[in-house]
């Protein structure tokens, strides 16, 4: 067996005049965000503006006070179908070899052992990491261990992939790896993609849209951008820097903001004294 079939299609998500709130102060909305199936969306923001709140709504971890998430077009009112969450840290299972982590999944889809582990075997070559089936998680590096998340996932072919900030844990050079790898993944499997990061380049080298995310008065998106630029992208285009210099001025205006909120507090307050 040499190829692996594709997962059927992506998902559509919708998000429609979205209200969450965790007090009487801080609440996360999304008034309109449409997700096209087979697209790659990142949500871009400081922290605290409420990306991780919107990604669980997705999953169908959460549900909102007001408003609600659609995925092919029906509100969801439970775990999101056919869907998979990474994280910044693993969940690889320490005590099983990269290639059987990967077959797990297949496995309990009922697979048997062996045709699961050829299975594994090819996923793990799409990440470049054929020749560590037999590896331990603990005998890998860190974003080789991404790899295989990455790897066991696809394994599920999700409709839906939501990625909380993947590789924040990971170097720069390697982080600029796993970002090649998602690609790829991506362009084999049509699933649709929402990814949080805090790291404006990422979201460049990735995104057909980035949802900017702001946090006053609460979180909220402030701009959709199409980033219409040809892939693979390149960091030395002038479009692609021009969009960078832009997205450096949001999340630029974004932290003067924060810093100085606690002032203009305080300065509210005395104006009520
Ligand atoms: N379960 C909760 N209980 C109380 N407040 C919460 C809860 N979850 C989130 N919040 C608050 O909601 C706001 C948005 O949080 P959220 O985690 O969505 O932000 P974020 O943009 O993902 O932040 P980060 O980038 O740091 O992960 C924050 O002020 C956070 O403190």
């Amino acid at each position: 067996m040499n190829t692996i079939p594709s997962s059927s299609s992506g998902a559509r998500l919708e998000f429609s005049n979205i209200r969450k709130s965790f007090s009487d102060t801080v609440s996360v909305e999304a008034d309109r965000l449409i997700i096209e199936p087979g697209s790659l969306t990142v949500l871009l923001g400081r922290s605290g503006c409420g990306k991780t709140t919107l990604l669980n709504l997705a999953a169908g971890l959460d549900f909102p006070d007001q408003g609600n998430v659609s995925y092919d077009n029906q509100v969801l009112q439970g775990p999101a179908p056919s869907t998979a969450l990474i994280f910044q840290t693993h969940n690889l299972f320490p005590w099983m070899t990269a290639e059987e982590n990967v077959a797990f999944p297949l496995r309990n889809q009922g697979m048997v052992r062996v045709e699961a582990l050829e299975h594994a075997k090819q996923y793990l070559k799409q990440v470049g990491l054929e020749s560590f089936a037999g590896h331990k998680p603990s005998q890998l590096s860190g974003g080789m261990r991404q790899r295989i998340t990455l790897a066991r996932t696809i394994a599920t072919k999700p409709r839906l992939l939501l990625l909380d900030e993947p590789f924040s844990a990971l170097d720069m050079q390697t982080r600029r790896m796993m970002q090649r790898y998602l690609l790829r993944v991506w362009s084999d499997s049509a699933a649709t993609i929402l990814m949080i990061t805090h790291d404006l380049h990422e979201a460049l080298m990735l995104a057909d849209r980035i949802a900017l995310m702001a946090s006053s008065p609460n979180g909220h998106i402030a701009e959709i951008l199409d980033i219409e630029l040809d892939r693979p992208r390149n960091p030395e285009n002038q479009s692609f820097r021009v969009i960078q210099q832009q997205l450096d001025r949001f999340l630029e205006h974004e932290t003067l903001l924060a810093e100085h909120a606690p002032i203009l507090e305080a300065t509210d307050q005395t104006n009520h004294l």
